[in-house]
């Protein structure tokens, strides 16, 4: 069976980027470029990855007005990535127009609430209640603009399954027990995220930080 792990490839680094994946290929899904890569290597490195035959997720957060938004989503047309994503606060016009600007296999997630805040970032930003609230009503949002799914995390993955049986549930945020968090705050357990109701889980540092990536990947596939 296909692993639900997508390994975040964070590095400006192509040379380190194509040599994690390979070390870790055979213990996942499919590569996450964010930002990081692709402002270092643009749409010529995306396609330099996705040459090593895993699915790409590009994880761009595009987040502007429709037409800005539908007009970038056109123009990365070309690397035609499996999953692309999208703010969902940037609102139902935007998260509609992004969706028909994608190519047909391009899976379009929008992006809830990041999982490197907690209550009182949000509260901080002017919102009012609870992250569990705030995700769900941005994944009734997506839902209805008909993308194919959200990016939340662990904490709330489960209630927004319910709800949309059929999104496609990214969650990033993971760590193995008793790991490290980084400037990660809503967190759970890889398998906790599956158990849920996760699609897939995005993987970072834990696998790519680690002395022996190969081993890291491989050690957290056998818990799910
Ligand atoms: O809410 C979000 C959305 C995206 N991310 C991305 O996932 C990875 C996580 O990396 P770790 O090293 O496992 O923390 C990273 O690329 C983020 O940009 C997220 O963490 N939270």
């Amino acid at each position: 069976m296909t692993s639900r792990i997508y390994v975040a490839i964070d590095t400006p680094d192509l040379a380190r980027a194509k040599a994690l994946a390979q070390r870790v290929r055979t213990h996942v899904g499919g590569l996450k470029l964010g930002l990081e890569f692709f402002c270092a290597h643009g749409q010529a490195g995306v396609r330099e990855m996705a040459a090593l035959g895993l699915p790409i997720f590009l994880d761009l957060k595009l987040h502007d007005i429709p037409n800005t938004v539908a007009k970038a989503v056109q123009a990365l047309g070309p690397v035609e990535p499996a999953i692309l994503t999208v703010h969902a606060s940037g609102g139902r016009a935007m998260l509609e127009d992004a969706k028909a600007a994608a190519p047909l296999g391009t899976k379009v997630v929008a992006v809830t609430m990041l999982t490197s805040l907690d209550a009182l970032d949000l509260t901080a930003t002017g919102v009012t209640g609870t992250p569990h609230d705030h995700v769900l009503r941005l994944a009734d949002l997506a839902a209805e603009a008909g993308v194919d799914g959200i990016v939340c995390s662990g904490e709330e993955v489960g209630a927004v399954h319910k709800r949309w049986p059929k999104g496609f549930l990214v969650v990033p945020g993971v760590r193995p027990a008793g790991g490290g968090v980084g400037d990660q705050k809503r967190v759970v357990t890889p398998r906790a995220a599956m158990d849920a109701g996760a699609s897939i889980l995005v993987i970072g540092r834990p696998i790519t930080q680690a002395e022996d990536p190969d081993a890291a990947a491989r050690a957290i596939a056998a818990t799910l």
